[in-house]
């Protein structure tokens, strides 16, 4: 019987958990990244994942999104065992997935809307006029004016390009957002408003949010729950205060250095 106690969908505090993870090995030749590693993302939290440089932060979003297959180890998502899944079950599970990589390019040679509008072409089987009408609204929602549809890329702000592939890996009305450094190469104030932005499009969508970044001030202002990788592990989840305080070198390296305390003053108004 499943119970509150045993269903592999819950924690244990009860919570609905969007993605678990469980027992992970991750190696590349030699070099072992994850080993053993555990972690639970819950329905409709914004989980921050940090870890110094190679502790395999892009790795372990790969796996879960099936861009990496792991050596060992299981996924579950939405109460699915992604790893068992057929290849059509799984691609109809990959569709609740929008994904944003770091240099998620768009395509140079076609305009923003048909960015957007492409995967609902390939993947919804819209015609081209009812995914570029619906590939508006995607723009919209990620707070694009109504100029920036017919514009090619590289005619864009850093800032614009981001929210384009937002609404491109928001087209398919994925439930699950992964993010991958999204304010990385964005000025503080560009920054802020993709923070924001992101905030607005988890309360409105009801979007899970698992975000990889060296930012602080997203950190601080958005995430529910951040994680720390270390030793090819998640060394600790939790709130952000709890966290800070774990007892751990580079935690608290990078929790209280001159950085951190700037983001923990902006975040609390002091
Ligand atoms: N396809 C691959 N082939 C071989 N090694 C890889 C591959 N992908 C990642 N690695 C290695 O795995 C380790 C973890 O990489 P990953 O990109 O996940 O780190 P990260 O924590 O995201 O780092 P950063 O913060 O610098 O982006 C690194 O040592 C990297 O070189």
């Amino acid at each position: 019987m499943v119970t509150a106690a045993n269903d592999p969908r819950q924690d244990k505090a009860g919570d609905e958990l969007a993605i678990s993870v469980r027992g992970l090995r991750n190696q590349f030749g030699a070099q072992v990244v994850h080993d053993n590693l555990d972690l639970d993302v819950r329905r409709g939290e914004i989980l921050g994942v940090v870890g110094g440089s190679g502790t395999g932060k892009s790795v372990l979003l790969r796996s879960i999104v099936g861009l990496q297959e792991p050596a060992a180890g299981t996924i579950q998502v939405e109460g699915k065992d992604l790893l068992s899944l057929s290849s059509a079950e799984r691609s109809e599970q990959e569709r609740r997935f929008g994904v944003l990589f770091q240099k998620g390019a768009l395509f140079s040679s076609l305009t923003v809307t048909e960015n957007v509008a492409l995967p609902l072409i390939e993947h919804a089987g819209l015609s081209r006029a009812e995914a570029e009408r619906l590939a508006e609204v995607k723009l919209a929602l990620s707070g694009l004016p109504p100029e920036a549809g017919p514009k090619y890329p590289a005619s864009l702000s850093g800032g614009m390009i981001k929210r384009a592939a937002l609404a491109r890996s928001l087209a398919l009305d994925a439930a699950i957002l992964f993010l991958d450094e999204p304010t990385a190469g964005l000025d503080p104030i560009g920054a802020a408003a993709f923070d924001q932005l992101i905030l607005t499009l988890r309360d409105a969508l009801g979007l899970t949010v698992f975000l990889v970044t060296h930012d602080l001030d997203t950190l601080y202002t958005i995430c529910d729950r951040v994680a720390v990788l270390s030793q090819k592990k998640v060394l600790v989840v939790d709130t952000i205060d709890a966290v800070a305080s774990y007892d751990d070198a580079w935690v608290q390296e990078y929790f209280h250095g001159p950085r951190a305390r700037a983001a923990a003053a902006a975040a609390t108004g002091s």
